[in-house]
């Protein structure tokens, strides 16, 4: 019996990954060895159809052996979860599309010997940005360039110029807030069943503060931002005070949320339609993407002078999903600033993203912390070269549940 091939291939952002990966599971001829073999595909899209199918149709067919829904899972638990559920159906390849990101060095060896087990019977087929995530057993290393797969030279990972000339455009009409505590909690505790997740939980977030909120993942990093953003029952009860109204005193979840501007990258791969780049960034002051009433001349102005810092003027009629995914990042994070809001919350903004737009992204970022009074709470399992955080609040697991320190 012929051994099973496996292979890795360098995509660099913008170079065609998705284009990659429709030919790949499409049995087209691109890589002769599979051609014919049926493949299945590993993706953070694949992953964000299932949770769509949750929310929207209550179809839960990924869940894991505590029985959980993909929603409620951490990232690492939901990776793990996928991958179980796709071997279940025997495929003989997969393509697996950036596998290892956003996952913490455990959970990666995890993963990795997950994937590894099944490298006898499956094909590997590991489509990624960065080469530090190359499965180790492949075979073979390529690289994605022009439509063509070619064989890998060192360092194909372009850079990108970084040049953010312009200051960040001001804010048309800031949220006013008096409060110079933005969010506070006191010993704050969260279980689900007999499993506590987080536990003397005590934190204040201040006005204008660059804060980093790490921990590995299954910390409960998504599960403390709930507490902050309004979304978690369980904040009732407990010694919490948001923008200056305490949990429970007869808030609406309005009073929370137009206080926050929210990006996490799975918004990357949501369902947008054909709207404009200018429209995605004009809907970011209607808290929505449709648009209900005619922008002014004044939003459309600032938005000009954000797509200009971005450097997407000349392009801002293109639809928005052509873009690449770096620029489509960098889009959603000043739909999220528009406002100047009090706090700005970037959950993992640079998963997928190779060296050279992880760069930019942390570019804008900075900028953005430096140069406004809005609090960032920047949301990541791991420290990211460049990144300038005043602060770091970092969860620690324990058998009892995450506690919390900040960092010196
Ligand atoms: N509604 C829920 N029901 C049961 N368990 C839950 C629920 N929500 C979260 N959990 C569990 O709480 C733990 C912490 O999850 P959370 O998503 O907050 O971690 P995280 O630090 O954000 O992880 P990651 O970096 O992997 O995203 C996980 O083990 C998760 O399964």
């Amino acid at each position: 019996m012929s051994k099973t091939k496996h292979w890795n291939i360098l995509v660099p952002n913008g170079a065609g990954k998705e284009e990659l990966i429709k030919k790949l599971s499409s049995q087209s001829v691109i890589l002769p060895d599979v051609n014919g073999k049926e493949t299945v595909l590993y993706s953070a899209i694949a992953l964000a159809k299932y949770i769509r199918e949750e929310e929207v149709h209550d179809i839960y067919e990924v869940t894991n052996d505590r029985g959980q829904t993909l929603k409620s899972m951490s990232s690492g638990e939901r990776k793990r979860a996928l991958l179980a559920h796709i071997l279940k159906s025997k495929p003989k390849a997969i393509v697996l599309d950036n596998p290892l990101d956003s996952l913490d060095i455990a959970g990666r060896e995890a993963l990795m010997v997950q994937i590894e087990v099944q490298s006898d019977t499956v094909s590997m087929i590991n489509v990624v940005s960065r080469r530090r995530d190359f499965l180790t057993f492949a075979d073979e290393s390529l690289c994605y360039e022009n439509g063509q797969l070619i064989p890998l030279v060192a360092n194909t990972e372009g850079s990108v110029e970084v040049n953010f000339d312009q200051e960040i455009p001001a804010p048309i009409s800031p949220v006013i807030l008096n409060e110079e505590v933005l969010i506070y909690m006191k010993d704050v505790k969260v279980s689900y069943g007999d499993r506590c997740i987080l536990q003397h939980i005590s934190w204040e977030i201040k006005r204008g503060e660059f804060w980093q909120l790490k921990g590995p993942n299954g910390a409960g990093k998504t599960t403390l931002l709930t507490m902050i953003t309004g979304d978690n029952p369980k904040a009732f009860g407990q010694d919490i005070r948001l923008f200056g109204y305490q949990k429970g005193s007869g808030e609406s979840v309005w009073d929370i949320k137009r206080n926050i501007g929210y990006y996490t990258s799975t918004m990357t791969y949501e369902f947008w339609r054909n709207q404009s780049i200018e429209y995605m960034i004009i809907s970011g002051y209607y808290d929505s993407v449709g648009l209900y009433d005619r922008p002014t001349e004044l939003q459309r102005k600032r938005t000009e002078a954000w797509l200009d810092l971005i450097g997407l003027k000349e392009k801002k009629d293109k639809p928005f999903v052509d873009l690449p995914i770096g620029w489509r990042r960098l889009v959603l994070i000043v739909r999220a600033m528009v406002k100047h809001p009090p706090l700005l919350i970037l959950d993992e903004p640079t998963s997928d993203l190779d060296d050279a737009n992880t760069g930019l992204m942390t570019a804008l970022i900075n900028k953005i912390a430096k140069e406004s009074n809005t609090a960032i709470l920047y949301v990541s399992h791991q420290d990211e070269p460049g990144l300038t955080p005043d602060k770091v609040y970092h969860l620690l697991p324990s058998e009892t549940g995450s506690v919390g320190s900040e960092e010196a």
